[in-house]
């Protein structure tokens, strides 16, 4: 190999840390400055320069330039400072580098780029993406419905390299096995259609037999290109997300974030709330706002654990309310999707049916005790309707979980002001502690970051066939007992900075189900695991 092809390999280079041997073995004599480092010695300089950056945005362009040019040293630096980087790798930064890809373009970051174009090519794209590498995890989007920001085309990449990001901070899974892909199918976001600057493909989305042929092309050769393949959708639309899931979750080990991730995540705050408050589940109404993937995503999941805690399936689901943009869903609507049907409510059942139009009058007539919002509508929990709900319960459970942090429904610091510290968080992004009354209020963070990077070392350390439902019911129970909540202020959800340490608690949870249920061999599931474990150190 050639000393450039390795210097400029983000996978192989060690900068000034390669050693005065291996400069002589791999031909870099003279094309180094001449001190070797450590890696710890460049970790500690790498965040030193970060530490200089003014905004949030400058620091991520200079930690992607450290991710595309040395992915051990960005790992070593990202894993040190999880808490304080997570935000700015991720989610809400991260929205705004999307807005910005095309216009910033700089790196294509070892993603693959499927168009209706070069589809017929996708066997020789995959190899040149995967570059010889062994890949067990993708991460793909169509970008049509990323974060709470709309259709973003083929900028939407960004949302696959930074969760597979999380991926390796968060529970080791090795940065060779992942690669991000981003479906180009056009984009319908008018702005982008007319920018000189856009990058993507500058068409409209494809839709119907041609869409679906388009995801059945892709599927069918990821995973016979990579038998040992993990598949990750990410910020599809509402008409797909769920759909696509249905088709491929029989047939191979697949996950959708939005759906199953924002589900898991949810439940398990929902489950910490009641531990603090020492309510019980079944005896809650719950009202979702914003029914799209991930509003019935969540409340599927959490209809499932009133099963699981004795409740029919008839009267787990009349604990239901969802309300979207026309109000509460009655089965009298003919624009409910397939997934909001089997929620829609009877108007008899209210003797003021017509009014349920806005979410006030809809916690008046429902009075529920869980209230989650994933609507993209800004501000919507206002006080009126918060102080309605705390008029009702005692502890009101209300989860304003969307992103960006411009979207959220509430802050969590207007939700304990309005409440008098009465109601249970968990937010979207990461919220600080909040003082209130002499009381420090930690806020649980309900993203499915703190999830999807366990649930996936799990299937990937076990090799399992299949992500079941026990298998997610599972991961939404491993975080119990994690946060002590028993302590005033406590928070729903264990903090970010144990994220490594429970992300292996999770995939425990997870491979442990995966081999009762036959989806995977007996094994011993440490071992399994610590098999697989990736660390930023240099490879000798
Ligand atoms: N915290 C997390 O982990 C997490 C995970 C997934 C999604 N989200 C957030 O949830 C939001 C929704 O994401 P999604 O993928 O479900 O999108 P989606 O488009 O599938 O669903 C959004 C739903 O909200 C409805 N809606 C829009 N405006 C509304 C309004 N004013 N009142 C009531 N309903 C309204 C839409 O009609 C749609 O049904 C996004 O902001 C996203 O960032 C958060
Ligand atoms: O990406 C996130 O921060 C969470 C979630 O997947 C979302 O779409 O908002
Ligand atoms: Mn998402």
């Amino acid at each position: 190999m050639k000393a450039y092809e390795i210097l400029n390999n983000p996978f192989l280079n060690k900068g000034t840390a390669f050693t005065k041997e291996e400069r002589k073995n791999l031909g870099l004599e003279g094309l180094l400055p001449p001190v070797v480092q450590t890696l710890e010695q460049q970790a500690t300089q790498t965040y030193e320069l970060f530490s200089r950056k003014d905004s949030l945005l400058q620091k991520r362009e200079f930690l992607m330039r450290i991710f595309s040019t040395n992915r051990t040293l960005f790992f070593k630096v990202f894993s040190e400072h999880v808490v304080e980087m997570m935000p700015i790798v991720y989610d809400p930064v991260i929205a705004e580098s999307i807005e910005r890809f095309s216009h910033e373009f700089i790196d294509p970051e070892y993603a693959a780029y499927i168009t209706e174009e070069n589809i017929d090519q996708l066997d020789t794209i995959l190899d040149r993406a995967a570059d010889g590498r062994d890949i067990r995890l993708i991460v793909v989007t169509d970008a049509e419905e990323i974060l709470g920001i709309g259709d973003w085309g083929t900028n939407g990449v960004d949302i696959s390299v930074g969760k597979l990001m999380v991926y390796t901070a968060a529970a080791g899974v090795n940065p060779e096995w992942v690669l991000p892909v981003v479906l180009d199918v056009g984009t319908n976001r008018q702005e982008l259609l007319e920018d000189p600057l856009y990058l993507g493909v500058r068409k409209n989305r494809i839709t119907g037999d041609a869409y679906n042929k388009f995801i059945e092309t892709f599927v069918r050769h990821v995973e016979s290109k990579f038998p040992k393949l993990y598949l990750h959708w990410e910020d599809f639309g509402r008409d797909h997300a769920t759909e696509i899931l249905k088709v491929y979750r029989p047939q191979i080990a697949t996950f959708n974030d939005d759906v199953q991730g924002t589900g898991i995540i949810s439940l398990a705050g929902i489950l910490g709330a009641l531990k603090i408050s020492g309510d019980t589940l079944t005896d809650k109404k719950y009202v979702c706002f914003g029914a799209g993937t991930a509003g019935v995503g969540i409340a599927n999941l959490v209809m499932s654990e009133m099963v699981a805690q004795g409740l029919s399936e008839e009267e787990a689901r009349s604990r239901f309310y969802l309300v979207d943009k026309q109000g509460l869903l009655f089965d009298d609507m003919t624009d409910l999707t397939i997934e909001q049907k089997p929620f829609a409510r009877k108007r008899s059942e209210f003797t003021n049916a017509n009014e349920l139009t806005n979410l006030h009058a809809v916690i008046k007539a429902v009075q529920p005790g869980i209230l989650v919002g994933t609507s993209t509508a800004p501000g919507t929990f206002t006080k009126e309707v918060v102080q309605e709900m705390a008029s009702h319960v005692e502890r009101p459970i209300i989860f304003p979980l969307s992103n960006p942090t411009k979207l959220a429904e509430a802050s969590a610091q207007d939700l304990l002001t309005w409440t008098d510290g009465k109601a249970l968080i968990a937010t979207g992004v990461p919220y600080s502690p909040i003082e209130l009354k002499g009381v420090t209020y930690d806020i649980g963070q309900a993203n499915n970051a703190l999830i999807y990077p366990g649930v996936g070392l799990g299937v990937l350390a076990v090799n399992a066939t299949r992500l079941s439902d026990a298998m997610i019911s599972a991961a939404a129970h491993a975080l119990q007992g994690i946060v002590d909540t028993t302590k005033p202020g406590a928070a729903t959800l264990p903090p970010v900075a144990k994220l490594t340490q429970f992300s292996r608690t999770v995939a425990k949870a997870v491979a442990e189900c995966a081999i009762k249920e036959g989806l995977a061999p007996e094994q011993d599931i440490d071992a399994a695991i610590d098999a697989i474990l990736w660390k930023p150190e240099y490879k000798k």
